[in-house]
């Protein structure tokens, strides 16, 4: 047994996967054998659940029958709804909302006593998470802006029935296939820390419930997931303090202060789906004539990169740097970015559980024990 101690499990190897494959030298993100680009341009987000859950991309009938099993399980039961209007009463963060809700549908659960050990329960249980995601927050938002919330639309695509559930409006075709490409890119990624949240839960044989619970609690720190809307908040203050955008982060950082959505465990390069979000976003901004929020990233990339040398140091954009920017792009609330990154991890988080249930050991690693020894309890009166 080992005794070197690696903090923050650097570098451990605790499982084997085909899920999802990461070169953080070359910049490269690989799901199943797929490039990450040629997916996120040339399938669906419903395909790409498709294919991390079984292995292969679906023909056209396969994913028919795919996204009509999905639609047929995306309302969600009234006390779900009426939990989450006193969490907007409460005005409760998104993201905490989102935990909640999830943990609740297992209230409303149609295979309560399935063997926690029966993985094609798991597998329809996790389908059932995955598919009113969208409902809890569309539902979240509205009821904290005072409206109702709308009923799923089935005719929708998984990205397009959230934009719908969100603003009451049918999206455009370029928020849609925007919306659609982002959730593929932050559907996998490797063993990151809500994953593997996800799956030391599972590792107990605790319902799916808990670990897609465990995984969204996991994601919503600023070091992972809760990175995304940091990023905008920044890019919010440097728009509020009018100063050209070079000089705000010269200042920010002779005060040393990190800037979100930079760096990496894994990268040592720039994150191949922030690439693709960059170049989201460029277009975006040439179509709407919108070019701050591009302005503002491009700076401040320019100075980390030519002043700070932070690439040199394997410090490089994530995909949180430009997802937020997009987003905003696309109207959506800022505080609704980490909750979409969710919605978008769950099927990952699914997909890493059940591979992991399938040949199955529980997972329990140790720590080096540093504290004091032989003492005696003094009486309490005594102390
Ligand atoms: C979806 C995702 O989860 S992607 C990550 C989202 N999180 C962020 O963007 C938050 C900002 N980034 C960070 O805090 C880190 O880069 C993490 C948490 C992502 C990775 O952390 P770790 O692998 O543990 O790296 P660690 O925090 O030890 O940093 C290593 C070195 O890089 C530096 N560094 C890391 N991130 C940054 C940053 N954003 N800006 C400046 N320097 C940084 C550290 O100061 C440290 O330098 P040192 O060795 O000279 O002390
Ligand atoms: O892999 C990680 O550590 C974080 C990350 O980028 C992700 O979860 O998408």
């Amino acid at each position: 047994m080992s005794d070197q101690l690696k903090k923050g499990l650097e570098g451990v190897l605790v499982a084997e996967s085909s899920l999802s494959y990461i070169d953080g030298d070359a910049g490269k993100l690989v799901y199943r054998g797929y490039d990450i680009e040629d997916l996120a341009r040339n399938a669906s987000f419903e395909e790409v659940l498709y294919l991390l859950w079984n292995g292969e991309l679906p023909t056209e009938e396969q994913l028919a029958e795919f996204s009509d099993g999905l639609s047929e399980e995306q309302a969600i039961d009234q006390s779900v709804i009426d939990t989450l209007a006193a969490l907007a009463e409460a005005d409760e963060r998104p993201m905490a909302a989102l935990r909640t809700g999830v943990s609740m549908l297992s209230a409303t659960e149609p295979e309560p006593d399935a063997d926690p050990e029966d993985l094609d329960a798991a597998r329809r249980k996790g389908r059932r998470i995955v598919a009113k995601i969208p409902t809890i927050l569309g539902a979240y938002d509205r009821l904290r802006r005072g409206e109702e919330p709308l009923d799923p639309d089935p005719s929708l695509s998984y990205a397009g029935n959230f934009l719908y559930m969100l603003t009451g409006e049918q999206p455009t075709d370029v928020a849609e296939e925007t919306f659609d490409m982002a959730l593929t890119l932050h559907a996998d990624h490797g063993l990151n820390a809500s994953t593997f949240t996800a799956m030391v839960i599972g590792s107990t044989y605790a319902d799916v419930y808990s670990s897609l619970t465990g995984g969204v609690g996991a994601l919503s720190g600023p070091l992972h997931g809760g990175a995304n809307q940091d990023v905008i908040e920044t890019l919010l203050e440097l728009d509020e303090s009018g100063q050209d955008p070079l000089e705000w982060v010269k200042e920010q950082t002779e005060q040393g202060r990190r800037i979100p959505g930079w760096g990496h465990r894994v990268y040592n390069v720039k994150d191949p789906r922030a690439r693709i979000l960059q170049a989201k976003l460029e277009d975006l901004s040439e179509e709407s004539g919108e070019t701050k929020w591009l302005d503002y990233t491009s700076a401040i990339e320019t100075y980390l990169t030519e002043e700070k040398n932070l690439p040199e140091k394997g410090i490089a954009p994530n995909v949180d740097y430009y997802s937020g920017a997009v987003y905003y792009q696309l109207g959506i609330p800022i505080d609704m970015y980490t909750p979409i990154f969710a919605m978008a991890r769950c099927g990952g988080w699914l997909a890493h559980v059940l591979e992991y249930q399938e040949d199955n050991r529980l997972i329990r690693p140790r720590g080096r024990y540093v504290g004091a020894e032989d003492r005696t309890v003094t009486p309490i009166d005594e102390r």
